[in-house]
């Protein structure tokens, strides 16, 4: 079981004890489901189902919204906008294995210009289409007010400005990418739905209407991740938060398990500014080296996405 932690808004006094509880099960599993978060439920039951009638239409006509990356910031602009259809991406190749199997999972993706009302982006021109990116907008906004939450404990956790991360993130090209899986007969079971990988993110705002989502711990063993409440986020520390962490929090392996059912989840990758340079907080290089040298966030993401979205030979 991974630790269920409740923001409860409205009590300050318990601000210490939650920060300490995502502290630690940042340096345990990772992973933490996080209630308490005083999103409508709305927000979900909008996203979800505007993003199932877009799935739900032909494949030409979802290829009209094929997944492009904005160009905003240039060539180093990875945020991803539109549609991706089955087998189209490989999570095992961001983390740089290449020759593996691609996921079997139907994704719709936007970014931080959703926020923009006048910004031309790759959705249907119709009702269906005014639903989904009105949808998206409103999740894409709460999880961007919950991932400040919980950046801000843990900023208090690491005993750190509580606006550090507030100010480091505050134009980070975050992303968010609604999923579908489909069911699959189990007589043909290819059971991948994603390939196993770690997110190169700060943190991973997860939620998902179904089982399917599965971590590594430490033995090797694969555990299901069983959250039957499709407003909880599932919250997971990515690569980013290890390495300024010094690999005291740990960015834990995890997959998608196919099943006989279809499965919808939603997920939101909180990055970093560009400029923001990523060096061992103080807490973790009092009494031992700090592993990794400095690096804007710039330099360390252009790798990951170069593999994710091949653009590069791994290397
Ligand atoms: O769809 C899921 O449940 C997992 C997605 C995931 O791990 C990812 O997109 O990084
Ligand atoms: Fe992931």
């Amino acid at each position: 079981m991974i630790p269920v932690i409740d923001l409860e808004p409205g009590r300050p006094d318990l601000e210490r004890k939650i920060a300490e509880e995502i502290s630690e099960a940042c340096r345990n599993t990772g992973f933490f489901v996080v209630r308490g978060h005083g999103i409508a439920s709305e927000v979900f039951d909008d996203a979800y189902a505007a993003s199932l009638r877009f799935f739900a239409l032909t494949p030409e006509t979802k290829d009209a919204f094929a997944m492009r990356t904005s160009n905003a910031r240039g060539e180093s602009d990875y945020s991803p906008y539109g549609y991706s259809a089955l087998l189209s991406e490989n999570a095992f190749a961001y983390t740089g294995k290449p020759g593996m199997p691609s996921d079997y999972v139907e994704k719709f993706s936007v970014g931080r210009l959703i926020l923009h009302d006048d910004e031309e982006l790759p959705f249907p021109a119709d009702e269906l289409g005014a639903r989904l990116r009105a949808a998206l907008k409103r999740y894409f906004a709460a999880c961007e007010t919950v991932a400040g939450q919980i950046a801000e404990l843990l900023a208090l956790a690491l005993d750190l400005p509580r606006d550090f991360f507030a100010t480091r993130t505050d134009t980070s090209n975050d992303s968010l990418r609604s999923h579908l899986y489909p069911g699959v007969d189990p007589q043909f079971l290819n059971d991948q739905g994603m390939g196993q990988h770690t997110d190169g993110t700060l943190i991973t705002l997860l939620t998902q209407d179904g089982p399917g989502l599965q971590l590594q711990d430490r033995s090797g063993r694969w555990l299901d991740i069983d959250v039957q409440e499709r407003d909880s986020f599932i919250v997971n520390i990515g690569d980013l938060m290890a390495r300024w962490s010094n690999d005291e929090y740990v960015s834990t392996p995890h997959r998608v398990r196919l099943a006989d059912r279809q499965r919808q989840s939603i997920v939101f990758f909180k990055l970093a500014n560009d400029d923001t340079v990523i060096e061992c907080f103080p807490k973790f290089a009092a009494d031992r080296p700090a592993k990794y040298a400095p690096i804007r966030y710039e330099d360390f993401s252009l790798q990951k996405m170069n593999l994710l979205f091949g653009r590069e030979e791994a290397r």
